[in-house]
This record gives C-alpha cells, sequence and structure tokens, in this order.
C-alpha cells in the first residue's frame, strides 16, 4: 500500500494524571473511509482531537505524507467534524461558513462561493441567510459537515457525524464521504451505529481503554431465513462467510423448491468483533 497520508504511532494523552489515550496507531490513506468505533470512554474523540492538531499528545509521533509534521500544517490539511457543533447562533450559516473560510485564508469572494457550493451540497440551500439559531439539531450538524469541508481537506475527521441526522441525512453523509474518499479524501469516522460503519468503511480500527486494535479479517455473518407461510418464530438462522455464499446459498434454496419469503442479514462482522471487545465491561 502507499504512504498513509496521516500516520499516528504510539500516541498517548492523558488529563489530570489519568490517561485517556494510552497507545494508539492509525494509518488513513488517500482514498480509504477508516471506521473508529469502541464504547463510551474508549478515548476517540481525544484521539481525533489529537490528530485534527488540536490537542497536544504526550506521547507518540504523527506523520502527515510521511514526514513530521507542524500543528499548524496539519490543521490546514484538515477537516474536524466534532460530535456537536455549537454555532453561533445570530449568524447565517453562510456567514458561518464564510468566517471559517477566512480562518482558512480564502478572500471573502471565495469563501462565499465554497460557502453556497457546500450549503448546496448538505441542502441547506434554504437556510443560507437565516439565523443559525433556527436549524435543528440534524441541520446543525449537516452545517458542521459542511464547515470541515470549508478547506478541501486532504484528511477528514468525523466524531459521530450522523447523530442527530435524519435517515436521508445519514444515506447522503454516506455518499458523500464516498465520493470525497474516491476524490483521494482520507476519511476517518468514529460511530457508535455498526451496521452503518461497516457499510461506510474500508477499513476499520477498534479502540478500547485508551488503545487501539485492528479487528481481525472478516468474521462469519449470521443471516435469518424464513419460508412463505412459516411464522416468526419458525425461521432459522445459518452462519455464512460472507454475500457470496449467501447469494449462493440462497439460490440453492429456490432450486430446490423453496418459497423464501425473508432472506436477512441479522450480524454483521463487526457487530461480532464488537461485542467480543465489549464483553468484560461491567
Ligand atoms: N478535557 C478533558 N478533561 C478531562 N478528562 C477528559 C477530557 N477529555 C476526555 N476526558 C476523559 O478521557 C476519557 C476518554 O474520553 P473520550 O471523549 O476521548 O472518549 P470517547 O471514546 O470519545 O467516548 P464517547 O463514545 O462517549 O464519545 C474519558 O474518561 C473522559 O472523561
Amino acid at each position: 500500500m502507499t504512504v498513509p497520508v496521516l500516520q499516528a504511532s504510539g500516541l498517548a494523552r492523558s488529563f489530570n494524571g489519568h490517561y485517556a489515550v494510552t497507545a494508539a496507531d492509525v494509518a488513513l490513506h488517500a482514498g480509504r473511509v477508516t471506521g473508529l468505533v469502541g464504547p463510551n470512554g474508549a478515548g476517540k474523540t481525544t484521539l481525533l482531537l489529537m490528530l485534527a492538531g488540536l490537542l497536544e499528545p504526550d506521547r507518540g509521533t504523527i506523520t502527515f505524507d510521511g514526514a513530521a509534521v507542524e500543528h499548524a500544517r496539519l490543521r490546514a490539511a484538515t477537516g474536524w467534524m466534532p460530535d456537536t457543533f455549537g454555532t453561533w447562533e445570530s449568524l447565517t450559516p453562510r456567514e458561518i461558513l464564510v468566517a471559517f473560510g477566512r480562518l482558512y485564508r480564502l478572500s471573502a469572494r471565495d469563501g462565499d462561493g465554497r460557502a453556497r457550493e457546500l450549503l448546496a451540497q448538505v441542502h441547506l440551500e434554504a437556510f443560507t441567510d437565516a439565523p443559525a439559531s433556527g436549524l435543528s439539531r440534524g441541520q446543525k450538524q449537516r452545517l458542521g459537515l459542511a464547515r470541515a469541508l470549508m478547506n478541501r481537506p486532504r484528511i477528514l475527521l468525523l466524531d459521530e457525524p450522523a447523530s442527530g441526522m435524519d435517515p436521508r441525512s445519514r444515506i447522503e453523509l454516506r455518499m458523500l464521504l464516498r465520493t470525497l474518499a474516491d476524490a483521494g479524501t482520507a476519511v476517518l469516522v468514529s460511530s457508535h451505529i455498526l451496521s452503518e460503519l461497516d457499510e461506510m468503511s474500508d477499513d476499520i480500527v477498534l479502540m478500547q481503554a485508551g488503545a487501539t486494535q485492528i479487528p481481525p479479517p472478516a468474521q462469519r455473518v449470521s443471516w435469518r431465513i424464513r419460508r412463505v407461510g412459516e411464522p416468526a418464530d419458525r425461521a432459522v438462522t445459518v452462519e455464512l462467510p460472507d454475500d457470496a455464499a449467501a447469494a449462493q446459498y440462497l439460490a440453492q434454496l429456490i432450486a430446490a423448491g423453496h418459497l423464501i419469503a425473508e432472506f436477512t442479514r441479522v450480524g454483521t462482522g463487526l457487530e461480532q468483533v464488537y461485542l467480543g471487545l465489549d464483553a468484560d465491561r461491567t
């Protein structure tokens, strides 16, 4: 594989003598979406803040394009979307984005153009010039996403971006992240919604008690099968290694004359890995 755009090794960070992150290793590649998952308090936000150049690590190194990097340069190349985006309520979404554009040294004209383009992309055009205080939580999240994209970042870090978003916005977020990755952005996204993360990520990083780990390759996945006329409690569950095996299994059932009413993926590999990770929690 190519040199990671962003590589963190052995990162650690404490607050008041208590370690939030003890040993974090992450490699983000251009064109790939990496999912970050772990229990509450595992250290995900702390890790993301260090990767964004917004929090100084106590230990460890971060390289950008294979070389050591200063915080200012890292911040310039990074888009950061926090889990809740506090807006300046009296400003409009356009004014907020233009103000952030200024921080990235965009001229007022370029900032305005970029702001309008992004507000259209996150479907907030109708709110362009209305006070941000009128935005719903999900709409504020979408504004936060637009803000993170103002500087056309090569690295995009998102902390639970979908929280508060309605189903359509979630689907659009997933598609937007894929489009950005296809255009060469390296994306790291944290989420507690495993099915969503499983669908949108090329790579997964697990985090527990301040340390990262890479999960083992794809686990077996369960499928729930019910024949026409059978009650729900008569459905059977089978384990199959992947989608291709599931399609083959379904074809065999149909060829054997079974009328299938339901054929559903019930457990993703990520869910199984996560439950294993979480097994010893109190
Ligand atoms: N600024 C801070 N000051 C003191 N403690 C902090 C600070 N930030 C984080 N912590 C502590 O560090 C630990 C990790 O927090 P962090 O927010 O990074 O976890 P997380 O994995 O993002 O959690 P969640 O899934 O609940 O968002 C927690 O015990 C938290 O209380």
